[in-house]
């Protein structure tokens, strides 16, 4: 980088460093807070539900399970609470590596992340009250509501009404919780935010033949042949300009008396009664071990990777594995596999002439700052996802009623190269030479990235334990060639972008540079491409599967209920049920299975023991 070009990124770096300084301070002093004035720990007492992880999942499902006053929750939560400055969407990629993110990281990849340090892939998840829906990008997408969930349907559960169902339940959760006639209802169908460059990326999109009218969230929402794909606007889960978590729509208002909130408190294992009935929990919090027992339910909402730890470490879990590892074996389920992520590449692809003003001015701007917090509008808002696209992968063999889209696209004003390698660069974890050879290069120019997402994975992954009963994150990403040629149909759909007329605009240009390790292919090949995804592959921070949903002859770990196969009173409410991935960002999906986790708990307690109130039931759980 030229001498007066690392000048200019001075004050972005110095900004950048005061802001994470006052998010330090801000955590530890909540955690200081919590440790010596917070909540009594509980010891001994006894709940009707525990919910083990305040995420998206675990709050929502607290949250209605206590719409029942009769009943007692306990939720429990890892991380901390954390107060306002943590709202601000332009600041999440701040948080991850921050001491609110779990940073996990996967295995050495054989044919895959050959661009990042030990070919592993780095995978953030919240370790806050809130969860990840308090660090994700705020996109709020249902899938291909018409196809994603066909392979989910049992019965009268998760057909394509009922999971309609619960997505407007929870897309409603802000209208009910906090009723409040001058709030809007929480996710809106457009960024508060968004540069020229979305308004460009939908006029290409016409310009190829997509479609750019669908509302993706509507409940008739389909991709057809005619169609090939939709392009719109990303619909943001954003209210007055700030980020809404599962914490701001569900917790922080209507606070119920029967719902007790334990943060900085780590569950370890699930207890049981006769090996057979989970009966409570065991956890660590600052440095003391405590038990707790529930009555009705214990929940496990910890996400993909803790759900399935907490689960192995208590003896559930494919028996060959925990008997080596001394863990006595409770229920001999194949938690762990399944694992399945969705894959996006592509970033820095394509140049721009013109200046999209995002730049540390623009951050720094007074009348920005005024604009966030006094109209809920400006550059702190921008939520990071300007548009988002599905398309579906033409093919004569497909049954396009059934078929789910290949491929989702997501426009970034952004790149790697653009904040001059401050946090990118390292949060991806890519090897010093790759950042200097082919990123470093692109820095001070405005890049864009309209980057391909892989939906529908074949290659499956395994979290398991080690020797020390820490988790082993293996993706294995790329191992199928579908997910390699749909990713290279992907790229050159870029391309195409870059060179319609809307972007020639704005003087666009397609980085033609080789990568580096992939001088040897004619660039632009299916063979370059090829070379190009396997350095290029990166988490879109979609973990899903190690708890999968199934019949029990299906190798699966829960029911469609949700209850864990061969035991009682244990359930898993989270990301890790899904058996397949939805065709778009998960944290919605992920609410909408809270949602009906939640009312599948009532109908059971109520049919076990008749003492929940009937008049809540019928309110709340009016699906059954
Ligand atoms: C960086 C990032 C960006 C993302 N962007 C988007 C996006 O824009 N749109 C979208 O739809 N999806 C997005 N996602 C995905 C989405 O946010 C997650 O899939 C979703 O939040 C998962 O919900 P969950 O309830 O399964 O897990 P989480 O929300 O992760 O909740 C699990 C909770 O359990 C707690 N926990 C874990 N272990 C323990 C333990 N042992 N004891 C106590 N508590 C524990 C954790 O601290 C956490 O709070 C993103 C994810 C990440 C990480």
């Amino acid at each position: 980088m030229m001498y007066y070009q690392a000048l200019i990124y001075i004050p972005y770096a110095i900004l950048v460093n005061i802001f994470a300084s006052y998010l330090l301070t801000d955590y530890w002093l909540n955690v200081i807070l919590d440790k010596y004035i917070g909540d009594e720990p509980v010891i001994t007492r006894y709940f009707d539900h525990i919910v083990v992880g305040g995420g998206t999942a675990g709050i929502a499902v607290a949250s209605r399970l206590a719409e029942n006053e009769a009943h007692t929750v306990l939720l429990i939560e890892a991380g901390p609470k954390v107060s306002l400055l943590y709202d601000i969407p332009l600041a999440t990629p701040m948080f991850q590596k921050s001491p609110i993110d779990w940073k996990h990281r996967t295995e050495s990849q054989l044919e895959a992340c050959l661009a990042m340090k030990n070919n592993s892939s780095q995978w953030p998840a919240g370790k806050v009250l809130g969860g990840s829906s308090r660090i994700n990008f705020n996109i709020h997408v249902r899938g291909h509501i018409s196809t994603d969930y066909l392979s989910w349907q049992y019965e009268q559960d998760w057909t394509k009404e009922d999971v309609l169902y619960y997505f407007n339940k929870y897309e409603k959760a802000d209208t009910y919780y906090n009723r409040s006639p001058n709030k809007k209802q929480f996710f809106s169908h457009q960024p508060t935010h968004v540069t020229p460059i979305a308004t460009a990326i939908l006029e290409a999109a016409n310009e190829l033949d997509f479609n750019t009218s669908f509302d993706m969230n509507n409940d008739g929402f389909h991709i057809s042949r005619r169609d090939g794909g939709s392009f719109s606007l990303t619909p943001v889960s954003i209210r007055t300009g700030a980020r809404l978590s599962a914490e701001h729509l569900y917790l922080k208002s209507r606070k119920k008396k029967n719902l007790t909130v334990l943060t900085n408190a780590l569950v370890t294992k699930v207890l049981f009664k006769h090996n057979f009935e989970a009966n409570g929990v065991m956890y660590n919090r600052f440095d003391q071990v405590y038990k707790v027992h529930a009555l009705k339910s214990v929940v496990m909402s910890a996400g993909t990777l803790n759900t399935a730890k907490i689960l192995l470490s208590s003896g559930i879990g494919p028996a060959h594995q925990l008997k080596p590892l001394k863990i006595p074996v409770i229920a001999d389920l194949p938690v762990g596999e399944n694992l399945q992520d969705h894959i996006i590449t592509g970033l820095d692809m394509i140049t721009l002439e013109k200046s999209l003003d995002l730049t540390f001015k623009d951050f720094i701007s007074p009348i920005n700052i005024f604009k966030y917090f006094f109209k809920g509008t400006g550059t702190w808002t921008h939520p990071g996802c300007e548009a988002v696209g599905l398309l579906q992968l033409p093919s004569d063999k497909k049954n396009y009623s059934v078929s789910s889209p290949d491929l989702q696209f997501m426009l970034l004003p952004y790149g790697v190269s653009s904040d001059a390698g401050a946090a990118y660069f390292n949060h991806l974890n890519f090897k010093n030479e790759i950042w200097k050879e082919y990123f470093q290069p692109l820095v001070g120019r405005q890049v864009i990235s309209l980057a391909p997402v892989l939906l529908h994975p074949q290659s499956r992954g395994y979290v398991k334990l080690d020797i020390n009963h820490e988790i082993v994150v293996q993706p294995n990403y790329l191992q199928k060639t579908h997910d390699v040629s749909v990713l290279v149909q992907g790229m050159k759909l870029v391309k195409k972008f870059a060179e319609t007329k809307p972007l020639s605009k704005l003087g666009a240009m397609f980085n033609t540079k080789h990568f580096p390790g992939c001088q040897k292919y004619k660039f632009g090949s299916d063979y370059y491409w090829e070379c190009y995804i396997r350095h290029m592959t990166l988490t879109s921070y979609h973990p899903v599967g190690t708890c999968k949903m199934g019949s029990i002859h299906n190798k699966s770990v829960v029911d469609h209920s949700l209850r864990v196969h061969k035991l009682n009173k244990l359930y898993v409410i989270d990301a890790s049920i899904m058996p397949s991935m939805p065709s778009g960002n998960i944290n919605a999906v992920v609410a909408m299975i809270a949602e009906k986790g939640a009312d599948l708990i009532k109908k059971h307690c109520f049919q076990r023991t008749q003492k929940c109130k009937i008049t809540d039931f019928l309110y709340y759980g009016n699906k059954y």
